[in-house]
């Protein structure tokens, strides 16, 4: 059936939100003090609005109440240029500013939601010490950042509130050659799976956290001198992923991304606003390469050095932790 001889009345507008994706920025803060002395952040930004007055947009072609996406975007480099250095330089309260004013300054947009992905431009180390603005890209590791802000009353009066606040990093590749195994699995006419006491174990982590929500309007919150250290907590998230994969002896990718959770949130006080703390973690294989063609031993746990990076397919394990006292079971 052609669109033309189709009822409309037999569809609705189900859910929708527009904006710009890709906005990529680099943004230079010098210190007042000492204008050489520089800090640089490069994000990629996307925002996405909604309202229900925009409906009409999609199913009428009016475009009456249409922010334009390059708006957006504009929008995007104009706080990226007018926000202090402490806001402009922490993802979280950069999404936070934009979530707000998308919210806050068009009537009709009821919902925004802000996704931010920080590249890593690590200050240059010298004999002398740090470089004051020489930065170089010491690995594919992005920060991310994921905000929903929307309309609400609170205490009797309009205003913006925060309905999701995530953290996390992304594409931070790991690799330990010992201090992991897999056994004692679940075995069926199916497996042909070796148990293993020593394994390579290489994953890509991936991680996100809620942070608690801000229970009044978010222009209060943002100037609140409460709010989390959102850098410090990134770092710590950072430190313990790291220390975790290194030193623990892994049962599975299971027991080990467990571990992380656990080990972030009992940092307290440093991470009391995280509510939850979630991995995705795929388990890149690496395989031992049979040499019994130069009759050379390599297939054994102890014998095997010479190993093929398996590009595909990987497991890939997942899992939230969030702290005791919040009530129900996992949810499946
Ligand atoms: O740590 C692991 N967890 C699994 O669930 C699994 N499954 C598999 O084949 N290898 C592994 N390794």
């Amino acid at each position: 059936m052609t669109s033309s001889s189709s009822s409309s009345s037999a569809f609705a507008l189900d859910s929708f939100s527009y904006g710009k994706s890709l906005v990529r920025l680099l943004r230079v803060v010098r210190d007042p003090s000492n204008p050489k002395k520089q800090d640089v952040i490069e994000y990629t930004v996307q925002s996405l609005l909604t309202g229900p007055t925009l409906d009409t947009s999609y199913t009428e072609g009016d475009n009456t109440l249409v922010v334009p996406t390059d708006t957006q975007k504009n929008t995007i480099h104009y706080f990226a240029k007018t926000l202090d250095g402490p806001s402009v330089l922490c993802p979280e309260k950069f999404a936070l500013e934009l979530g707000n004013h998308f919210v806050k300054r068009y009537d009709h947009v009821t919902k925004c939601t802000i996704d931010v992905i920080a590249q890593k431009w690590s200050r240059i180390e010298l004999d002398d010490g740090p470089h004051p603005h020489a930065f170089v890209r010491d690995g594919d590791e992005k920060r991310t950042v994921f905000v929903q802000t929307e309309k609400a009353r609170v205490n009797g009066q309009d205003a913006v509130v925060c309905t999701q606040l995530k953290g996390g990093m992304k594409d931070l590749l790991v690799l330990k050659s010992s201090g992991s195994a897999f056994h004692s699995f679940w075995r069926d006419e199916f497996t042909t799976l070796k148990a293993v006491n020593d394994r390579i174990f290489s994953t890509s982590v991936e991680c996100q956290y809620n942070f608690a929500l801000p229970t009044g309007s978010l222009s209060e919150y943002l100037s609140s001198p409460t709010l989390p250290d959102f850098n410090a907590i990134s770092s710590c998230v950072r430190k313990h992923t790291l220390r975790v994969f290194a030193t623990h002896e892994s049962a599975s990718v299971q027991a080990t991304l467990y571990l992380m959770c656990t080990e972030i949130l009992g940092d307290a006080p440093t991470t009391d606003a995280l509510v939850d703390v979630g991995y995705a973690l795929p388990n890149k294989h690496y395989v031992p390469i049979n040499l019994d063609w130069a009759k050379l031993d390599n297939l054994t746990e102890t014998t095997a050095e010479v190993f093929h990076p398996q590009a595909d397919p990987s497991g890939l394990i997942k899992a939230v932790v969030k702290r005791t006292g919040d009530g129900g079971a996992p949810k499946l």
